[in-house]
């Protein structure tokens, strides 16, 4: 469980560059359009967000290092398509309560991405067992989803409004009402006991096992990252996020499974899928896509749908690289 050298430098490069280089812009991005804080979810379509996922089909062959089969490739392809379309109704039937557990799963997800890339880094040597990680995962994918909630409720419940409006459009007004109704303050200060009891829990252990560079470590990331969405507007700072840090760490942990640490091979084989996605995507929310926040809005809708077959990929991989458990 470790990042080749050039995946490891380079992966790290690109979360760090994409988190300094926004703060930096920060005074430029607090008034800036729509038009501009979409631009990273408009790439994400075509470079590193949509084809983190465009892979998953192949990891079961590689991780078992058994060559491809056309008959199980398909099976797992529509498999993968069913459990989407399933998603799909829900958003349908239910989307307030689709929207909530879009955000929770992504939550989960976002910290389960980043407890593998702290053991690949080597940054785990605070980390003590099973349930330690788990609170690892649940501060990391905290800073994404819940710091943005304290900080920008309107843009957030905004967004979320048009999530649940993508295919139900008087979806809105409930999802909004359900975000504006949560105050700021005890998500702030949830946030705040969170990480302080991890961050306690890993000087403890720091302490112990004298594991203060990979201590300072984590807690300088959860820092960083945690004053970049409570600053940046956060349909930049998520949409930056999920490119630079989540799929690029997730890539970096691809790389070397399915194509032989090649990334041009890499992009080869994750072209074909992120297309089809791409136009499935274009078929179902043709209407919802006007609009610069109701698109981005249906375009989340269509990563939701395909995000839980997603998860059900990585953590089998987590499983099988005994990422929860090992030492
Ligand atoms: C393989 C395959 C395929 C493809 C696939 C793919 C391509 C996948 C991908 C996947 C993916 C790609 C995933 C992703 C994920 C993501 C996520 C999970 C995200 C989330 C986000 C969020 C949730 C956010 C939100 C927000 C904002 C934006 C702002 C503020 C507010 C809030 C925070 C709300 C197909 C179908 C063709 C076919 C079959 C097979
Ligand atoms: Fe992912």
């Amino acid at each position: 469980m470790t990042f080749p050298f050039a995946w490891r430098w380079g992966g790290l490069a690109l979360a760090w560059g994409g988190v300094l280089g926004s703060l930096a812009l920060t005074p430029a991005l607090a008034d800036a359009p729509a038009a501009v804080l979409a631009l990273p979810w408009v790439s994400s379509a075509v470079v590193l967000g949509l084809p983190h996922g465009a892979v998953d089909p192949l990891v079961p062959f590689a991780m078992r290092g058994e060559p491809l089969r056309l008959g199980p490739l398909a099976r797992l392809c529509v498999a993968y398509l069913a459990l989407g379309a399933l998603v799909l109704a829900a958003w349908w039937a239910a989307p307030t309560a689709a929207a909530v557990g879009f955000v929770l799963l992504t939550w989960a997800h976002w910290g389960q991405g980043d407890v593998y890339a702290l053991r690949a880094l080597g940054w785990d040597a605070h980390l003590a067992g099973p349930a330690q990680r788990v609170l690892a995962g649940a501060v990391r994918g905290a800073l994404p989803m819940a710091v943005p909630l304290a900080a920008h409720p309107e843009v957030y419940a905004e967004v979320v409004g048009a999530m649940a409006a993508a295919l139900q459009p008087d979806g809105a007004e409930a999802a909004r009402r359900l975000v504006l109704g949560i105050p700021s303050a005890v998500v702030w200060v949830g946030l705040g006991v969170l990480i302080g009891v991890y961050a306690m829990w890993g000087a403890v252990v720091g302490r112990r096992r004298r594991a203060w560079r990979s201590l300072g470590l984590d807690l300088a990331e959860v820092a960083g990252l945690a004053v970049f969405f409570a600053v940046l507007p956060p349909l930049w700072s998520v949409g930056v996020y999920f490119c630079l840090w989540h799929a690029v760490r997730h890539l970096a942990r691809l790389g070397p499974l399915v194509a032989d640490g090649s990334a041009r091979r890499l992009s080869l084989y994750a072209a074909p899928a992120t297309l089809g996605a791409l136009a499935l995507i274009g078929l179902v929310f043709a209407d919802a896509l006007r609009g610069r926040v109701a698109s981005v809005g249906a375009y989340l809708v269509g990563i939701a749908a395909l995000t839980v077959p997603h998860v059900v990929v990585v953590a089998w991989m987590d499983l099988r690289q005994h990422v929860w458990t090992g030492r």
